[in-house]
């Protein structure tokens, strides 16, 4: 069982991160890894009215991390040491974006996630990522 379910994940990013909380939803969880939902509006999109690299990169750095808490609970210092991302197609202004974040390895002081993303509606993968995470020695959290 995930030591944080979709509503404690929810509630701890509204606490901890409400900077972001509002624009971001749990929409599967399991053994595996979650899917995050990022709401796109305006403020989501570049130049040429696709949604922006950052954007998708914060939707995935959110997603990697709500995947590691579920599994070790709110230790909000698990803080990203490295990010890749491969950015595929331009997902489109009018629709959510969905990521896939899958723990891969889950050790004692690393984490390593891999993402996926997509346009809801769609299959093909608009960028795909790894991150990598420090999780916090105990005593910190
Ligand atoms: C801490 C570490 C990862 C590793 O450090 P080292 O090279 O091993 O050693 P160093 O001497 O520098 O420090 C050891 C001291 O640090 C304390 N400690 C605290 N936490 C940790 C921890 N997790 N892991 C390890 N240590 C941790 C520890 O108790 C010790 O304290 P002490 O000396 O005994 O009193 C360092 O490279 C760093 O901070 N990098 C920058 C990371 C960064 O800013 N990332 C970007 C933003 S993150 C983000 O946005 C996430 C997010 C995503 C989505 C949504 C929301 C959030």
């Amino acid at each position: 069982m995930p030591h944080m379910d979709g509503s404690a994940l929810h509630d701890f990013l509204a606490r901890e991160f409400p900077q972001v909380a509002g624009e971001l939803a749990v929409e599967a969880l399991d053994e595996a890894g979650i899917t995050l939902r990022l709401r796109v509006s305006e403020r989501h999109l570049r130049p040429g009215g696709t949604v922006g690299g950052p954007s998708i990169f914060l939707l995935g750095d959110v997603a990697a991390y709500c995947a590691i808490l579920s599994r070790i609970g709110p230790r909000r210092l698990t803080v990203t040491t490295n990010a890749g991302i491969d950015f595929l197609r331009r997902p489109e202004a009018g629709r959510d974006l969905l990521c896939r974040a899958e723990v891969l390895k889950l050790g004692r002081t690393l984490a390593v996630v891999d993402a996926r993303f997509r346009s809801d509606g769609d299959v093909a993968a608009v960028a795909r990522a790894n991150f990598t995470y420090s999780i916090p020695p105990d005593g910190v959290s």
